[in-house]
């Protein structure tokens, strides 16, 4: 997928503006905003339910206004209206008809994943079931693009668990997924690539390895004896080390590889080490960006 100063305005009120965007096939990208960013305007846009103001863009390779490209997509809307008397498993049997080549099993095999109550009418289907039966459509025919918008949200843990193995089983089979996230962390576990989107802009774009990397996390050692604190001083990427007989702290900036080789040469009792917040980071970069552009446009001649 390829976008090229995709840009949507409802009236005077802009949605999305310029996005040049590539999502690489087979990877998961993570696509996150706040609230009225733009990220739906983006997913509608690429599946042609709303035409941009101006911009290019190609989804599987073609233009989306191509009505064979929607059969290759799977979709999962950020509000589904799922009314009425008709149970579940009709529904999805009946999308299954449409759609063709989509076995029962199939549907019943996703269901019991995400342990979903298909036997309930829609209309009376609680929001988690909803947002089952919507990712059991988005997934049943095996899609070669998905295109999630807010799939996490009303899931329990557990659930999210077997949602993120179903994403990671799209990736390994070379398909590729697009999904959108108020926050980082709902991504993070799953996601290639993230970017982010505010006020119809993207401000950044990440590689979710690359920003792991970039983690400061902090670190503690204890070791069944005391160490000498020359052994870990000046190691690469080791700061605010305080050794305390058998205690070390240290903060590590990017890889605990050296850190780790020395500690391998004493006897280690106990490890903590705190999760870096990608999130905290992620705006940190943000907001340098931010900071940089707005000087930068001082700087440019009236
Ligand atoms: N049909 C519409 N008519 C007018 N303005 C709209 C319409 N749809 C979206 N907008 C505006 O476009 C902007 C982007 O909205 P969009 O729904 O794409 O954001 P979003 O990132 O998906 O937000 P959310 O997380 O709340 O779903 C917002 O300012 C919104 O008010």
């Amino acid at each position: 997928m390829e976008t090229e100063g995709l840009t949507k305005f409802y009236g005077r009120r802009r949605g999305l503006e310029d996005l040049d965007l590539e999502i690489r096939p087979g990877e998961v990208f993570g696509y996150l905003g706040p609230n009225g960013a733009g990220k739906t305007t983006t997913i509608r846009l690429l599946l042609d339910v709303i035409r941009p103001t101006r911009g290019r863009m190609s989804v599987l390779g073609t233009d989306p206004r191509d009505p064979r490209v929607r059969g290759r997509i799977g979709y999962l809307p950020g509000e589904l209206a799922l009314e009425g008397r008709e149970r579940a498993s009709e529904y999805l049997a009946f999308l299954a008809g449409v759609r063709g080549g989509v076995s029962r099993d199939r549907i019943t095999a996703l269901a019991e994943r995400l342990e979903a109550d298909l036997s309930v009418p829609m209309g009376r289907l609680s929001k988690g079931n909803k947002q089952k039966v919507g990712l059991i459509q988005a997934f049943m025919h095996e899609p070669e693009f998905l295109i999630l918008d807010e799939p996490t949200g009303g899931l329990d843990p557990l659930v999210q668990q077997e949602f993120l193995a179903m994403v990671r089983e799209v990736r390994a089979a070379g398909r590729t997924v697009l999904m959108s996230s108020h926050v980082l962390a709902e991504v993070e576990d799953v996601a290639d690539r993230v970017g982010i989107v505010r006020q119809g802009r993207l401000v950044a774009v990440e590689d979710v390895a690359a920003l792991r990397e970039k983690a400061v996390r902090r670190v503690e050692f204890h070791f069944d004896a005391p160490v000498p604190r020359e052994e870990f001083e000046g190691l690469p990427g080791v700061r605010d080390l305080r050794v305390e007989g058998a205690n070390l702290s240290c903060t590590i900036d990017g890889r605990p590889d050296a850190l780790i080789k020395a500690a391998a040469r004493f006897t280690v009792v106990h490890l903590v080490s705190a999760e870096p917040d990608l999130e905290e980071i992620f705006l940190t970069y943000y907001s340098e960006e931010e900071a940089h552009h707005a000087r930068a446009g001082v700087q440019e001649p009236a």
